[in-house]
């Protein structure tokens, strides 16, 4: 097990280079299976989320090769196995990108079902809902769902009309991977319309199949008989540009994220400014300049194009430090609030009202030791660490390596004082009686 130490008080300043989309590289890696020759990724980001999907490549019988740091060959043989196991998918929820894939491809899938996770229960009804409506025959049974195309259909899926009660991402986008090889058209309502969905479309025609409508939310899908290799880019990380710019605003810095997008961080951006930041930006880079100590901002997190949920506990750090009361709604998430509890043993002023975080800053956060419960989470405490007075010990790291390449060497380039640690195993000492 290992941790964070972080030393408080130095404003980040300098330029960090953003990595490509773990939420795009996933659906993309998992998507590749979908192919008939190589493909290659690149700008995937160095995560154990990738990691974990290359594992799941791998225990799939799909061969794939590092060209370089952030570049994989995949090659999918025509003939290969099914069964995503229940070890794999239960450390990574995005697993489940895999059962579209599958079952377009194989015509059979048995994915273990996911379970569920700090941030909620995540139920995967309308990925199963979807598919059943293409055709295919689902049974949720030991803990699996096992799904199979009847031979009346001669193995693939059958294009069909799917309105999701829900907005979900992972749910659109297995529907749309698995829609792409379907006999004739798919048509998703109620599409999620985040950048990410986007990529992962753009990526499945850059391969041939015939996706229209991504990024609106009705997405029409015309069925093809196969895919072909290719070369992709996987988009920037806008979740990993938004925390960079969040602690920078909160230790008064000023930075600069390379080989970014700022179109994908309209909402963030605006709120980032209403906190007082100064922020000039160009095709690929933002620049974000601390005006003085930065002002708590109200926030309502929603489906893209409005406010991401995973930016929701980086904003409350930065509010525990404003100046001001700032009112937090999640409302994507019905357990996203494990931080505080967290940042409240740092002295912050947070009172959970139901689905609402409100925070009052105070002047200073202090020191402590501080556990992670999810990657987002683990996110603002480190932003926390970075403005508190004194050493904050961040544990249960592994959540944060899910999602943020390299951050504490990131962050010590940005003028951090943060280091890794092995951690000692604990001894609790029994006082004599
Ligand atoms: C790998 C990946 O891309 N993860 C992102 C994805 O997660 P993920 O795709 O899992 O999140 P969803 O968009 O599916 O979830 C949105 C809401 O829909 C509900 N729901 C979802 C599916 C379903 O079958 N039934 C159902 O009720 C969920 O419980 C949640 O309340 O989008 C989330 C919302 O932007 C982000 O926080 C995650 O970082
Ligand atoms: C919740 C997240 O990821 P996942 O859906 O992979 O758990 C996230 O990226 O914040």
């Amino acid at each position: 097990m290992e941790k964070l130490v972080v030393t408080g008080g130095a404003r980040l300043h300098g330029e960090v280079r953003i990595s490509g989309a773990k939420n795009a590289a996933l659906p993309i890696l998992l998507a590749a299976i979908l192919a008939d020759s190589p493909v290659r990724i690149s700008n995937v980001p160095r995560l154990q989320d990738v990691e974990t999907s290359l594992a799941l490549l791998g225990e799939l019988g799909i061969p794939h090769t590092r060209e370089s740091n952030d570049t994989y060959v995949i090659t999918p043989p025509a003939k290969h196995g099914h069964v995503a196991p229940y070890e794999l998918v239960k450390t990574m929820r995005a697993s489940i990108l895999v059962l579209g894939p599958l079952l377009a491809k194989c015509g059979h899938a048995e994915v273990s079902l996911p379970g569920g996770c700090a941030i909620g229960a995540r139920p995967v009804n309308l990925h199963i809902e979807g598919m059943r409506q293409m055709g295919a025959t689902i049974v949720v049974e030991n803990g699996y769902i096992k799904a199979h195309v009847p031979a009346e259909q001669g193995g693939r899926l059958r294009g069909a009309h799917i309105l999701l009660d829900t907005v979900s991402v992972t749910g659109t986008e297995n529907l749309m991977a698995a829609a792409v090889l379907a006999d004739g058209e798919t048509i998703i309502e109620n599409a999620a319309r985040e950048p990410e969905v986007v990529d992962l479309a753009n990526f499945l025609n850059s391969l041939g199949a015939k996706v229209t409508g991504a990024g609106s939310d009705t997405i029409r899908i015309q069925g093809v008989d196969r895919l072909h290799g290719g070369d992709y880019k996987v988009m920037p990380d806008r979740i990993e540009t938004g925390t960079f710019l969040v602690a920078a605003l909160a230790t008064q810095g000023e930075i600069t994220c390379t080989h970014t997008n700022p179109d994908f961080l309209d909402a963030v951006l605006k709120k980032l400014t209403e906190a007082g930041a100064e922020i000039t930006k160009g095709a690929d880079w933002i620049k974000l300049k601390s005006k003085g100590r930065p002002r708590a901002v109200s926030l309502v997190t929603a489906p893209h194009p409005a406010f991401p949920t995973d930016m929701q506990a980086q904003f409350i750090a930065l509010n525990a430090i404003a100046e001001g009361t700032g009112r937090v709604r999640e409302t994507i998430f019905e357990n996203r609030f494990m931080h505080v509890p967290e940042l409240r043993r740092m002295g912050a002023n947070i009172e959970l009202e139901g689905n609402t975080a409100v925070s009052t800053g105070v002047d200073k956060l202090t020191g402590a030791q501080v556990m992670c419960t999810d990657l987002r989470a683990s996110a603002s405490l480190v932003i926390a660490g970075l403005v508190a007075e004194g050493t904050t010990e961040v544990e249960r790291v592994y959540h944060i390596d899910r999602g943020y390449e390299t951050i504490e060497q990131k962050l010590s380039a940005l003028g951090a004082q943060i280091r890794r640690e092995k951690m000692c195993p604990t001894r609790i000492q029994k006082t004599s009686d």
